[in-house]
């Protein structure tokens, strides 16, 4: 395969060659877990995904993806909460599992928990200080910036910048602005383990470094997250991994999913503009919810309007359509994936591009009569849906399935797209009303066209 991926560390899209011939090692960053992930949590799950799927296709993918199961934000929830940290934390690991799982989200090879790794942490943070690059200060232990001068290779923002830009206030004891936490003192209140430096936790940047250590090694080919997460969390984790190992080890390509957004601003727990999935899936479908997650390519922002979940049901009762006499269990006259589909997702994942060779496999199906022409095509479509983590529902029950937003459009809201699509019509502009009735369609609203108007019921 000629997989080539965009890599933040260079900028530039390089052919991927793993250190292994046949084996890929990847790490993401996993959720905090003290409260219900949102949606935006779910787009590098959902992508990252597909990114595992392809690559087992090649090779043998051992795949981390951490739980961060301490952390302050943790502490506070427990605070506010009242529960304990144990049941907390389980909870919503718990309810993560469960989302992902609902969004056809394959489970890690290995998913390790901060808190099992402490030993390591601390065993870290030593080299750090035998390598000359952290101090104690005031129960404090703090990785010194200063001393590691390719520090910022990842964001590429300079020193000066970042210290000039940080917002929260520099504590009195660090040596540097820009120095960061490695561990820090609990008190009796705040979980916390015995270490050489008195009792207390890990900082959040050491717990990647520490279990991509542990499970990966010192080198290894992936580690993906958010494109919020570049600095500080990931360009930190480089110097501490850098820092104890040397240049030139520790991930490879690096690679971020663009934010999701709602009405342009980035959706998060602490602007309070989230939806979780739990509420979504009243709505849509899990199938549904990741087809939207999908739809913008991955690094680009994803912007959650009223119209993305109509349109990706509309793409995926098309889909489901063109299978619905496929019988999978027949004997298999295609195991293979689309060629079209191969290169799309080689080309930096390009999963926009698979999804519309998809469309035009389906339109191919819809014209075909029964016979071993149709069934070919609709094998190769169910095989290439399954790399996207789609189609691999019964169609059957997918079509006749119903989800709950049909009820959703009030009647001044399907009038409104009525007559948004009549404007369009009459503009000339034909994809643009084919693209309204589809996604009316989807809401289980039927439009029926006479010369003189458009009338509709719903289905
Ligand atoms: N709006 C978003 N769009 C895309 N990815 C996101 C978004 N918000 C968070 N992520 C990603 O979700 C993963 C988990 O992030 P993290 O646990 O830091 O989120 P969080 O604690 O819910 O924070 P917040 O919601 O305040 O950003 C990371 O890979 C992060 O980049
Ligand atoms: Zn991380």
């Amino acid at each position: 395969m000629t997989l080539c991926l965009h890599n933040t560390l260079t900028g530039k899209i390089e052919l991927f060659r793993p250190l292994h011939p046949d084996r890929v090692s990847m790490y993401v960053c996993g959720p905090t877990v003290y409260d219900r992930a949102h949606l935006g949590n779910f787009r590098p799950v959902v992508v990252f995904d597909v990114l595992y799927r392809f690559l087992k296709k090649f090779y043998d993918v051992t795949y981390v993806r951490n739980i961060t199961d301490i952390d302050d934000k943790i502490i506070n929830a427990v605070r506010t909460s009242g529960k304990s940290i144990g049941v907390l934390t389980e909870e919503t690991t718990r309810f993560f599992h469960e989302d992902s799982q609902s969004l056809g989200a394959l489970q890690p090879t290995i998913e390790p928990r901060a808190t099992t790794h402490i030993p390591e942490m601390i065993a870290l943070i030593k080299v750090l200080f035998d390598q000359g690059l952290a101090y104690e200060v005031q129960e404090h232990v703090l990785f010194h910036v200063p001393n590691l001068p390719s520090y910022g290779e990842l964001s590429h923002i300079r020193r000066k910048d970042m210290i000039a830009g940080a917002r929260v206030e520099v504590a009195p004891y660090k040596k540097d602005p820009s120095d960061f936490i490695l561990w820090k003192p609990s008190d009796e209140t705040q979980p916390g383990w015995e270490s050489p430096w008195g009792y207390g936790r890990p900082g959040w940047h050491i717990e990647c470094s520490a279990m991509s250590l542990k499970h990966l090694g010192e080198s290894f080919d992936i580690h993906a997250g958010g494109q919020d997460l570049i600095f500080p969390h990931h360009e930190n984790e480089i110097a501490q991994s850098t820092g104890a190992h040397g240049a030139g080890t520790f991930a490879r390509y690096w690679l971020h999913n663009g934010v999701l957004t709602i009405n342009g601003e980035k959706m998060s727990k602490s602007l309070g503009n989230f939806i979780t999935l739990t509420d979504l899936l009243q709505k849509a479908r899990g199938e549904t919810i990741r087809l939207a997650l999908l739809l913008t390519h991955y690094r680009q922002p994803l912007d959650l309007t009223d119209e993305t979940l109509p349109r990706a049901r509309a793409i995926l009762n098309r889909l489901y359509g063109a299978l619905e006499d496929f019988d999978r269990h027949s004997p298999a006259l295609s195991k293979e994936i689309d060629t079209q589909v191969v290169t799309a997702l080689e080309d930096d994942l390009n999963i926009p591009l698979a999804l519309s060779r998809l469309h035009s496999l389906a339109s191919e199906i819809y014209k075909l009569p029964t016979g071993s022409q149709r069934s070919l095509l609709q094998h190769t479509l169910w095989t290439s849906g399954e790399v996207l983590g789609l189609l691999q529902s019964e169609p059957q029950s997918w079509l006749q399935g119903k989800e709950s937003s049909s009820q959703e459009l009030s009647v001044e809201e399907i009038e409104e797209w009525i007559d948004k699509r009549t404007a369009a019509r009459q503009a000339k502009n034909f994809i643009e009303s084919d693209r309204i009735r589809d996604m009316l369609a989807a809401h289980g609203v039927l439009l029926l066209d006479s010369p003189a108007s458009t009338t509709w019921r719903r289905t």
